[in-house]
């Protein structure tokens, strides 16, 4: 319990890191006030070495001074410009895109075009064909592009990945993960759908993450799905979804994510962020992969043997820069890495443009599967489209087919 509050208390009081000398740091712009920037790029920002947020753009004059003060952010854009103003200002290196998902091709294409390495929110894009295009520009531009799929990212995860892969207790048989969220946390209106949201793309996207990190494949088929739509007012926007999955090497997979879980007995929220594994010869359980620098928990059963529990809340080799402190979350090792990428090529971790693409393309199967429609394309994308035959030849090679998708 000391251990968590500690945790907690040091994830939202962050010490500043002090420059490395000789470095230049990477300087941050935001593309909106949009909550999550707080935990995903802020606070860790502050205490990571080499990393500053200097500029933030919006849409409102007022809500952008207010968090930019708030924030210590000493510039600004807003207005009808604003988004414009910051992917092109000269102050900055990197953007991060916290917008709503189908606003991410967009606003990733007009910040590569203005020179910025891009941290995009998940899922990158509402459908392959828009995350292959982003990918393909960041690399004729020799910039970085990261999806930020943060739970990758830190070392409990990385821990039961190598557990799985170590051999140990033999070669996965099944994989079920789970990701229920208690109601009220989120929200849906009627122009979500348009905004690219849904249970699956908001959090089941971490789910399929979760089956095709651990299992180091991608998945061969959906063979079931189904959801409910239950958000009051809101008919084509999924709050609960199940889906199973077949991948290779006989692994069958389940996932189940909710955005709105009833309370138990009407007022315990409910929460679960697990993956539970069954190996040939033994069961990894991670609970908790969304948040685990609060707590987690890694429970290893070898068959007809005794139950072993660890936790990883940082890594245990590599330099000081990179092996992190108990307290970092998924975000504090996401930025690193893409500061490493950045600064050095030499990440410790990546979320590549293949898993971006096949991830997209994946979350596209699980809602054509579930009978409802996917989310629309950009219409910046549909726009700005001539070029299309020469990228739908190329993203053939990821065993995407474009055929029919807009
Ligand atoms: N990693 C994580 O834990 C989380 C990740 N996310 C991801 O972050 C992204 C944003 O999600 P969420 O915060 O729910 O999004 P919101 O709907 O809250 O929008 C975020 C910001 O986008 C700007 N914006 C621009 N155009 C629109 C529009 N048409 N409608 C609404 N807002 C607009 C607004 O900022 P302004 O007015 O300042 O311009 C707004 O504050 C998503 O990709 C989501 O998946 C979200 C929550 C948690
Ligand atoms: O990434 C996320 O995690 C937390 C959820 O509440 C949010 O909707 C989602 O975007």
């Amino acid at each position: 319990m000391a251990g968590f509050i500690k945790r907690m208390y040091m994830t939202m009081n962050p010490p500043k890191a002090p420059p490395t000398p000789g470095v230049k740091p990477l300087r941050f712009g935001i593309l909106s006030t949009a909550d999550i920037c707080v935990q995903a790029l802020i606070q860790p920002a502050h205490s990571l070495p080499d990393i500053e947020v200097v500029a933030i753009g919006g849409r409102s004059k007022e809500k952008v001074e207010t968090f930019a003060k708030k924030h210590g952010i000493r510039k600004i854009h807003s207005g009808p410009e604003g988004y414009q103003n910051l992917v092109d200002d000269p102050d900055i290196d990197a953007v991060y895109i916290p917008l709503p998902n189908t606003l991410h091709y967009e606003w990733t294409i007009k910040a590569l075009l203005g020179g910025k390495h891009v941290l995009v929110e998940k899922p990158i894009a509402n459908t392959p064909e828009e995350a292959f295009r982003m990918h393909e520009l960041a690399e004729e531009k020799g910039l970085v592009l990261l999806e930020a799929m943060h739970i990758r990212f830190h070392p409990a995860i990385q821990r039961v990945k190598s557990l799985v892969t170590s051999g140990e207790h033999g070669p996965i048989k099944k994989i079920s993960t789970k990701l229920l969220l208690p109601k009220g946390l989120n929200k849906y209106s009627e122009s979500d759908f348009d905004l690219g949201k849904g249970s699956i793309m908001d959090i089941g996207c971490y789910n399929l993450e979760i089956l095709r990190f651990l299992t180091s494949s991608d998945p061969l088929s959906v063979d079931s799905a189904s959801c409910e739509a239950t958000w009051p007012g809101v008919e084509n926007l999924d709050t609960l979804a199940t889906s199973t999955l077949s991948f290779p090497n006989g692994i069958t997979a389940d996932m189940t994510c909710n955005i709105d879980t009833p309370f138990t007995l009407g007022f315990i929220p409910n929460f679960d962020f697990s993956v539970h594994i069954e190996c040939e010869r033994g069961t990894i359980n991670m609970s908790n992969f969304m948040a685990p620098s609060l707590f987690h928990s890694i429970t290893v059963k070898e068959t007809g043997g005794h139950n072993r529990t660890e936790k990883a809340f940082r890594f245990t080799d590599g330099d000081e820069l990179t092996r992190g402190e108990e307290w970092w979350t998924t975000f504090h090792y996401q930025l690193t890495a893409f500061r490493d990428r950045v600064l050095t090529n030499e990440p410790r971790t990546w979320y590549s443009k293949e898993d971006s693409v096949v991830e997209a393309a994946w979350l596209q199967k699980i809602y054509s599967k579930m009978g409802m429609d996917v989310r629309p394309h950009s219409e910046y994308f549909l726009k700005t489209r001539a070029d299309s035959a020469e990228y739908e030849t190329r993203i053939e090679a990821f065993g995407i087919t474009t055929a029919g998708m807009g």
